[in-house]
């Protein structure tokens, strides 16, 4: 297995040229402060708007998403995945030239068909695996957060070390970049915030603080028990593994958690899992998130306000008002 680390990347690679961050949400303010930290001459596609005003308050050069593609050599697309066919076709596509580079953080678009590039331009991705805000919080701290690397076509011959620059470029090869492929990266990754991360995470929490509060606990209890301390173990378990966490943790709890674990997450919940993934490999998962979009959102956005309302939520949003140092 081939790790890339500082050494393996150049960042004379982008020297001279300009990379074209398109979209300054989350990953996008995050990768293009980080690229101009790491001395990348970075541009800010945009459309008129609160990121525009945000990148310009930020101190980036700010222009159309047609100019910045005129302009750069390498075109970094971070807007929303639902939202990024439609920019490439009318703003970016008609634009691009032989030899630049398109890059993407996610694999979904390309590995799902829903952007084709010509055969002239390289196209790669390397994809940090952290939320944006940590991307940057990290690198500023001195680290970088790990990051997935493939090379989906190489028109230059120069595309995985140009990839890589761009790594280096927003800390990933401090902690490591790993070669894969769109296929993997794309499966992986909406397999991952599905079954464990996002999906997976909020319905253990909601249901164990619902558990709790249906018993007649307090909620601020539950809230303490079920949310709050579980960043706490999590960061035990990123720091030393499962073994790290369980170090610190007393006996107790360590052998009502090998009691208890597989009474939670049964051989039904792997069986759903496998299901998950499948429906993610057969391309059922994309197809619904394209409709669901074309649509005008109505199951997101209802589901959206439900959650919302949840009373871990409301019992959340007082008792962090008291813990100040949590960032807002
Ligand atoms: N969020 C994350 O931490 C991670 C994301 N990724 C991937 O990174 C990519 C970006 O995701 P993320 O950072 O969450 O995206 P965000 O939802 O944070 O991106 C929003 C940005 O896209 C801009 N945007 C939206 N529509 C348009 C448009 N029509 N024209 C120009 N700009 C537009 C918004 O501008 P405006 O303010 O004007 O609306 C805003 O700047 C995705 O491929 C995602 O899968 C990968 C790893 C983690
Ligand atoms: C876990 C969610 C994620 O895949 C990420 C932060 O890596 C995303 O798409 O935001
Ligand atoms: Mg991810
Ligand atoms: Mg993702």
């Amino acid at each position: 297995m081939k790790l890339f680390y500082e050494n393996d990347a150049n960042l004379n690679e982008l020297a001279g040229k300009t990379v074209a961050v398109v979209g300054y949400g989350s990953q996008g303010h995050a990768q293009a402060q980080n690229l101009r930290d790491s001395g990348v001459q970075v541009l800010i596609g945009a459309r008129p708007g609160p990121s525009w005003k945000q990148a310009e308050a930020d101190g980036f050069e700010v222009v159309s998403v047609a100019e910045a593609t005129q302009r750069a050599a390498v075109v970094q697309i971070l807007m929303p995945d639902e939202r990024q066919a439609q920019v490439y076709r009318e703003e970016i596509a008609p634009h691009l030239r032989a030899g630049q580079m398109l890059l993407f953080s996610h694999g979904f678009n390309i590995h799902f068909g829903q952007i084709v590039p010509p055969a002239d331009v390289d196209v790669a991705m390397i994809a940090p695996k952290s939320p944006g805000h940590l991307v940057r919080r990290v690198y500023e701290q001195g680290g970088g957060v790990p990051g997935l690397l493939a090379v989906y076509q190489d028109a230059t011959g120069t595309a995985k070390s140009r990839a890589l620059a761009y790594a280096k470029g927003i800390g990933c090869t401090r902690a490591g970049v790993f070669e894969t492929s769109f296929q993997e990266e794309t499966e992986t990754d909406l397999f991952g915030e599905q079954a464990v991360l996002c999906g997976g995470a909020t319905a253990l929490v909601k249901a164990g603080f619902e558990t709790l509060t249906e018993a007649g606990y307090s909620p601020e209890i539950a809230y303490f028990e079920c949310l709050h301390e579980l960043k706490l173990i999590v960061d035990l378990m990123y720091e030393g593994g499962l073994a790290r966490m369980r170090y610190s943790i007393s006996d107790t709890a360590e052998f009502g958690d090998y009691m208890t674990g597989s009474r939670i997450v049964t051989d039904e919940t792997k069986r759903e899992m496998k299901k998950v993934l499948t429906e993610i490999q057969q391309g059922e998962f994309a197809k619904k998130w394209i409709l669901e979009n074309q649509a005008g959102r109505p199951t997101y956005n209802a589901i959206k306000r439900q959650e919302a309302q949840h009373p871990i939520e409301q019992v959340g949003a007082q008792l962090r008002e008291m813990m100040t140092w949590i960032a807002k």
